[in-house]
């Protein structure tokens, strides 16, 4: 090669320089310390990405500009305040619409995208567990477990689900008088038996990742003979809880097929209009194509 055609491969200035992204963040500290960690904050300046945090005491447009908008807020006020921004700006990615994410923070609406889903057999049904709302009247749940037909044990799930520590506490209910003590507003979800792992199928836009996690034990016959009552159960399938390296049942550890993952993932992400989010799979204990979906996350952590 002569020195010419050398120069001539030198990038040109306009080249060298990395486009600048800015993503405004509007996050809890909780949020902040556990997605902020330095390393991504690294990897993201080598990207020629940065993160620059809102300020809540001035209007949103005063500031910036941003790219991205990336977020994990509740409440009215902070919708309405990101619905004027889009309008304003319709260029800057807001992660993600607000509207869309409202359909997650209630228990019902967020499982209806699966529900409405008809994924061809060739790859395994995929459906939510039989569910039903109670709005109010707790004295009036065994009666309407009995008109449903829902068949015991029974998930007790609040049906707002906000992101407070009160919209994480569940129950398990073992007979359908004891419902009477639970507290409406709440979903009542059957119990399917999965040989306690799920599965957690984190998406960002097109990438997909899976992971296990521990969940509650299989219920059998002889349990819901022997049990009554309605139990408080903790967060079971947290990140401490990952069982990707434990000794399992290979036919309990074994991943759902990744084009079914994908396939659901890609439909999910069309109907809900999001790109962050999580869905946490089972597999019915005794078949390898059942599939439930049981809940869905907006932005979740690890
Ligand atoms: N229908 C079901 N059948 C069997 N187990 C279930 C069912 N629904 C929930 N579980 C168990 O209860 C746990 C918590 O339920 P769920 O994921 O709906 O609650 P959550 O508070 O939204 O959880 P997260 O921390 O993932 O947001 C699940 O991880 C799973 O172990
Ligand atoms: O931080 P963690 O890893 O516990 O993330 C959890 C996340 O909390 P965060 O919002 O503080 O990140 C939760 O959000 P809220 O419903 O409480 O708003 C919810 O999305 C869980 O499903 C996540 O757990 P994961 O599904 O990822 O296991
Ligand atoms: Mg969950
Ligand atoms: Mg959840």
């Amino acid at each position: 090669m002569s020195p010419c055609s050398i120069q001539t491969l030198q990038p040109s200035p306009q080249h060298q320089q990395q486009r600048q992204y800015v993503v405004g963040y509007a996050l809890t500290s909780k949020k902040v310390k556990s997605f902020l960690q330095p390393k991504l904050e690294g990897l993201a300046r080598n990207n020629g990405i940065s993160f620059v945090p809102i300020d809540h005491n001035r209007p949103l447009s005063d500031q910036g500009p941003f790219d991205v908008v990336l977020h994990k807020l509740t409440g009215r006020e902070w919708r309405q305040i990101l619905e004027e921004y889009r309008q304003i700006h319709p260029k800057v990615l807001v992660l993600d619409p607000p509207d869309a994410i409202k359909r997650l923070q209630n228990r019902q609406s967020m499982l209806q995208c699966v529900a409405d889903l008809n994924l061809s057999e060739f790859c395994g049904k995929v459906g939510v567990p039989r569910q039903l709302v109670i709005q109010r009247d707790a004295s009036s749940i065994p009666d309407f477990v009995a008109k449903a037909g829902l068949r015991l044990p029974l998930v007790a799930k609040p049906l707002v689900n906000d992101g407070s520590a009160k919209s994480h506490e569940l129950s398990l209910a073992y007979d359908r008088y004891s419902l009477q003590k639970l507290e409406p507003p709440l979903v009542l979800q059957e119990f399917v038996n999965h040989g306690g792992v799920l599965f957690k199928v984190f998406i960002v836009g097109e990438a997909i990742k899976v992971v296990r996690r521990f969940s509650l034990p299989n219920v059998t016959k002889r349990d819901l003979l022997s049990n009554a009552g309605v139990y408080r159960f903790p967060r079971v399938s947290c990140a401490a809880a990952s069982a990707d390296d434990a000794d399992l049942d290979p036919s309990v550890a074994e991943l759902p097929p990744r084009h079914l993952l994908e396939r659901l993932s890609k439909e999910l992400r069309q109907r809900l209009g999001l790109q962050l989010f999580n869905l946490d799979i089972i597999r019915e204990h005794g078949t390898m194509d059942r599939y439930y979906v049981i809940d869905i996350n907006y932005f979740p952590g690890k």
